[in-house]
């Protein structure tokens, strides 16, 4: 999979994708990623990338041109498809589900804004969808554009050992996960569970999904609104939740 950064910090995205899983994916060539600068293709000896806003009030807009002609050169570096994501505060809220349908295209094109945004004419011309990590201010698309990085390359087939792919498949089924605990068995701090030193597997299993529900259950009670939990899922919950009175 190829993405494309269009930002006026390109190795802002770089350096956050470069260590541990998504930096390997990156050296495998499971991702290739490239970082493009608008202020490359601004004009004048400033290179002006942004500039005030119609209409006056706070703030400086980035500016249309600059944004078209690197825009025009990024399409021109590849012959895939390109899928043009702009990161900003007005876009959907990304979730797993819209990740693996990212991680699943070709390639993608990340328009990163900063100051109050891109020039909506950009946007209204060259943007196929907006995406917002949530409802909190960032100073700029970067962080976001590395999120998605990070979320997209850890789907490319051969991310993630086995391990890892376990892993996934524990929070793809929309729950929390269950508490995780290695050496030493004693400690001030407690005792690991005896059941996960039983070697009894199923029994593992069980009470992993146990604690998974419970915690959802507790924590985030939003995750089990749009689901119909099993039977069994609704007897270990109630087990669990029994358990916590007693
Ligand atoms: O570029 C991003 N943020 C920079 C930024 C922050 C604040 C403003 C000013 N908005 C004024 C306003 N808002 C509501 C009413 N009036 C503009 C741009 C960004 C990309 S994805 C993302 N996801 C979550 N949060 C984010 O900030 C982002």
């Amino acid at each position: 999979m190829r993405i494309d950064v269009v930002s006026l910090f390109p190795e802002e995205v770089d350096r956050c994708t470069a260590f541990g899983v998504t930096g390997r994916a990156r050296e495998r060539g499971l991702l290739q990623l490239h970082g493009w600068n608008p202020r490359d293709y601004a004009d004048g000896n400033y290179r002006k990338t942004d500039d005030r806003t119609f209409g006056g009030g706070p703030g400086m807009v980035m500016l249309v041109e600059p944004l078209r002609r690197c825009l025009a050169a990024v399409r021109e570096a590849d012959p895939a498809p390109v899928h043009v994501v702009y990161l900003s505060p007005q876009g959907r809220r990304l979730d797993q589900k819209r990740v693996r349908e990212l991680a699943a295209m070709p390639r993608l094109v990340l328009l990163c804004g900063r100051y109050e945004g891109v020039d909506e004419r950009l946007v209204q011309a060259e943007v196929d969808e907006e995406l917002s990590i949530g409802d909190y201010v960032l100073s700029g698309g970067e962080l976001a554009a590395a999120i998605v990085v990070d979320t997209v390359a850890r789907l490319q087939d051969g991310a993630l050992n086995d391990a890892g792919s376990a892993e996934q498949d524990s929070f793809e089924d929309g729950l929390l996960d269950c508490p995780h605990y290695s050496h030493p068995v004693e400690h001030a701090y407690g005792v690991v569970p005896a059941v996960l030193r039983s070697g009894n597997h199923a029994a593992i299993a069980r009470w992993r999904r146990q604690q998974a529900l419970v915690r959802t259950w507790q924590r985030r009670p939003d995750l089990l609104e749009g689901r119909e939990l099993s039977k069994a899922d609704r007897k270990l919950l109630q087990e669990g939740l029994a358990a916590l009175e007693r």
